[in-house]
């Protein structure tokens, strides 16, 4: 599991350490891993060009302390001082000491091997000021590493609120920040390197499952199972005018885990024809026999007025999706309230804004600045509804209504293609069906849905149902880092 921690819990942590260890110990273990990492990109220390950007805090320090142990052995380092006289001036004697040396020349950007950003990093607020803003924009020959945060980049919520420093690696320090796991923050940090500098720290807020969690979780087939044992997922879905979508729902449930799938809607005929497996009526959630859990709205229609309530009554978890969000928004939370089985939403920032309104009131906010603070909207939502919110897009978000958070970054943009979402609402119920928490099924439905979009697209468009037939690969990937379950 990749954690990361806040801004506050990093320093809380850093003071505790220390006020125990003699001054300046953290930066050079700091400063001691960052140089490390940069000697390994580069072909050769002896010769290479580095570029330092150092900035006015430990960051510049960190990143001057790194640049010094470089040139002593043989790298040719100068620095650019976005703050001349606030730079951090032992940093800076050591540099100079090891032979580096000052420069106000940008096109020292150009000609690096490697440059060095220590322009900020959690103490930074806002974007790029504007002395910096120029090397945004440079052509670059080397490799760009961030020292701890890409600086522009909020540490605690990805949110990228001017011009931040695009970063080819990125070398944390002590844990993970969650801006580096949650876009747009984590398309700017490019490959993330965890320096261990000794920092107890508190339970993670933010984590993001790796191949190997995903594989503990996964619901797997003892020799005692039986396709009831396994779970039954109910599929309440897809109407006369949106057949599709029931079609996908059940594609998604079919490779989740559960050992049947029920489908309850108008749209029968078409889910029987397409899957001869499933177990369909045209009736009601009630004629469709016993489940653990239902998905209910993808492709409902108006048909969700009673469809929505009848499946919220139900004793067992149910998770909400596309129609049946658009329902929930207008009941508000209240609908929720007499449930005592887990809930599942799974809104894009769209079907969030009008969720957020059915609670708060008011007009839906604006889904572009939804978007860029994903984890900070997605906790609000659960908080607000008392579930579990699975927020799709770019880097999915499940926050639990405690504040706990997963983050998925296996996605890919090709994922935005109609109908890929009734997929994954399909998949997370058969994932609840087969008795994952509604934590752990969003974010190893979120973990899969990924990998197969990301297989079924492979360079070129992939259709929705492409992605449901490469779960099953997705499952294997996983696996096969999962040792041997
Ligand atoms: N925590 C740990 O365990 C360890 C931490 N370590 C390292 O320390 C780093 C944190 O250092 P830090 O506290 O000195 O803050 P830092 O990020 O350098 O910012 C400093 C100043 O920058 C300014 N500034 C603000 N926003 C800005 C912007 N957008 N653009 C430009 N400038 C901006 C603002 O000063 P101002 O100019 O406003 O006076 C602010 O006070 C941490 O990321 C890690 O690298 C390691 O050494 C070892 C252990
Ligand atoms: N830019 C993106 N990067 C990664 N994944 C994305 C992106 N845009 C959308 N997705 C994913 O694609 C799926 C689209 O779901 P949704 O918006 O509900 O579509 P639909 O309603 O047509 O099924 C979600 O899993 C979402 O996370
Ligand atoms: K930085």
């Amino acid at each position: 599991m990749r954690r990361a921690h806040t801004v506050e819990q990093v320093r809380s942590a850093e003071a505790d350490l220390m006020a125990r260890l003699p001054e300046g110990t953290l930066m050079q273990r700091a400063a001691a891993g960052l140089a490390a990492t940069c000697a390994r990109l580069l072909p050769r220390v002896y010769g290479s060009r580095v570029l330092v950007l150092a900035g006015s805090g430990d960051n510049g320090g960190d990143a001057l302390y790194a640049a010094a142990r470089l040139a002593r052995r043989g790298a040719r380092v100068s620095a650019v001082l976005l703050s001349p006289e606030k730079a951090h001036a032992a940093g800076l004697a050591a540099l100079l000491a090891a032979g580096g040396r000052v420069t106000a020349d940008q096109g020292e950007f150009e000609r690096a091997d490697l440059v060095l950003d220590g322009i900020v990093g959690i103490g930074g607020r806002g974007g790029l000021r504007p002395e910096a803003q120029p090397f945004a924009a440079l052509p670059r020959r080397g490799r760009v590493v961030a020292v701890d945060v890409p600086s522009g980049v909020d540490p605690d919520t990805g949110e990228v609120p001017g011009v931040a420093l695009r970063a080819d690696v990125t070398v944390c320090f002590g844990t993970y920040k969650p801006g580096l796991l949650i876009d747009p923050g984590a398309s700017y940090a490019g490959v993330l390197q965890l320096v261990g500098i000794g920092l107890e720290l508190p339970p993670a807020p933010v984590a993001v499952l790796q191949h190997a969690d995903a594989a503990a979780l996964l619901p797997l087939p003892g020799a005692e199972s039986d396709k009831y044992r396994r779970g039954v997922v109910g599929v309440a879905a897809g109407s006369a005018r949106y057949p599709g979508a029931a079609v996908l729902a059940v594609a998604g449930a079919l490779r989740g885990g559960a050992g049947a799938v029920r489908y309850a809607g108008t749209a029968a005929a078409e889910v029987v024809r397409r899957f001869p497996e499933a177990l369909v009526t045209a009736g009601g959630p009630a004629e469709a026999g016993r489940v653990q859990a239902w998905v209910v709205g993808p492709g409902s229609g108006e048909g969700v007025r009673e469809l929505l309530p009848e499946v919220l009554a139900a004793d067992v978890p149910v998770l909400v999706d596309a129609d049946g969000l658009a329902e929930l928004a207008r009941l508000g939370p209240d609908a929720l309230a007499g449930r005592s089985a887990p809930t599942l939403l799974t809104p894009h920032t769209g079907e969030e804004a009008r969720l957020l309104a059915g609670a708060e009131g008011g007009a839906p906010p604006a889904a572009d600045g939804l978007a860029a603070a994903r984890r900070a909207t997605a906790r609000r939502l659960a908080a607000a509804y008392r579930a579990t919110v699975l927020l799709k897009g770019s880097t999915t978000v499940v926050a639990e209504p405690d504040g706990t958070v997963r983050v998925n970054p296996t996605g890919t943009s090709w994922l935005a293609t109609a109908g890929s979402g009734d997929v994954l609402s399909g998949l997370a119920g058969s994932l609840m069906a087969a008795g994952l928490g509604p934590l752990d099924a969003g974010a190893v439905a979120a973990h899969l849905h990924g990998l197969a979009g990301r297989t079924a697209a492979a360079g070129a468009p992939a259709a929705a149902l492409d992605v449901a037939e490469a779960l099953p690969e997705a499952w294997r990937t996983v696996r096969s880092a999962g040792a041997g379950r």
